[in-house]
């Protein structure tokens, strides 16, 4: 494995008793790379990310996180990692930066030269904008504020690789934007490896540098949310009218449709609008393409 992989899946399966839930699933995350797992309820998601993460066994495939088969990994590679599961509901007593460095006083003894760790409670708690409520008990936050709070303990011992599972869920518009701004920075300057599921179309192409559509078991794209789209050739719409008629058409290049249309009619031409092909038209063709059995777009 590369030095630069973080996390590697090879052909990984996934069955509980008859049910194939995980059908050859082969990916791989970098150092510093948000890659989304994106997909219906059911896909396979939170399992795949369970497997990675050491909470579950695979049927088969090889899995590596750091270098380690996550069915064999110790407590150092552990420490390693971070995990942000639904929501944190035990607690409720603690405060919230009580609670911070009593967890992050765990991951001391894995500082390194490197990585130092755990992350400072009151940088932590200002990064993911608690300072306001670093003295309050769990239980009085709001459900934003747990979320938050779920967000620091996942990254309170500086992991390599994170782990998110539907992270944004329940976070309001402005602090939606701070948490994509938090991960981004993780990402671009702790190098940190980001997986995250969702089922958000728009948080995955705002998010994530590549996106994993999972459907089924099986992955049905791979590629940045632009290569996604394009690869749905044909999905631009052009409509316009001329001489009260209207027109509507379904074009690669709309572009370069509305420059030889304007040069065929000039003036004539009214009421132009062109809809590029979006993430949401390119999720939702491929869903239903795999749902009909016509297979992988890979
Ligand atoms: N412990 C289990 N035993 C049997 N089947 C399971 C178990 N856990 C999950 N499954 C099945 O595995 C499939 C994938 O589930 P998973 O939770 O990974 O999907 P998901 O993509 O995360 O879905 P969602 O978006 O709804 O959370 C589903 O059909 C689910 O019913």
């Amino acid at each position: 494995m590369s030095a630069e992989v973080a996390v590697d899946v090879d052909g990984l399966r996934m069955r509980y008793g008859t049910n194939d839930v995980l059908r050859d699933v082969t990916f791989r995350a970098h150092h510093g790379e948000v890659l989304a797992l994106l997909g219906p309820n059911g896909a396979g998601k939170s399992t795949t990310i369970e497997i990675l993460e050491g909470f579950r066994m695979r049927s088969a495939g090889r899995v590596e996180v750091l270098g380690t088969d996550p069915a064999r990994g110790t407590e150092h590679w552990r420490a390693r990692l971070g995990v942000v599961l639904q929501s944190w509901r035990d607690h409720g007593k603690w405060r919230v930066r009580e609670l911070l460095a009593h967890l992050g006083s765990y991951y001391a003894r894995y500082s390194t030269d490197l990585i130092r760790r755990p992350w400072e409670t009151d940088e932590l708690v200002a990064a993911v904008g608690l300072t306001e409520h670093a003295g309050k008990k769990i239980r009085t936050l709001s459900g934003g504020q747990r979320r938050r709070l779920d967000v620091a303990i996942g990254i309170v011992g500086r992991p390599e690789v994170l782990f998110l599972d539907e992270p944004a869920a329940g976070l309001d518009p402005v602090a939606r934007h701070e948490f994509h701004g938090l991960v981004r920075d993780l990402a671009a300057r702790g190098r940190t490896t980001v997986l995250l599921t969702t089922h958000d179309l728009d948080e995955a192409e705002k998010l994530a540098d590549r996106i994993v559509i999972l459907d089924a078991g099986r992955i049905v794209a791979d590629g940045t949310a632009a290569e996604l789209a394009r690869r749905m050739a044909g999905e631009d719409r052009v409509r316009w009218t001329r001489d009260g008629q209207e027109f509507v058409h379904r074009v690669p290049d709309s572009t370069r449709f509305v420059h030889d249309l304007f040069r065929r009619h000039g003036e004539a031409i009214e009421n132009l609008e062109v809809r590029r092909a979006t993430l949401e038209d390119t999720y939702l063709a491929l869903v239903r393409r795999a749902e009909s059995g016509n297979g992988a777009a890979r």
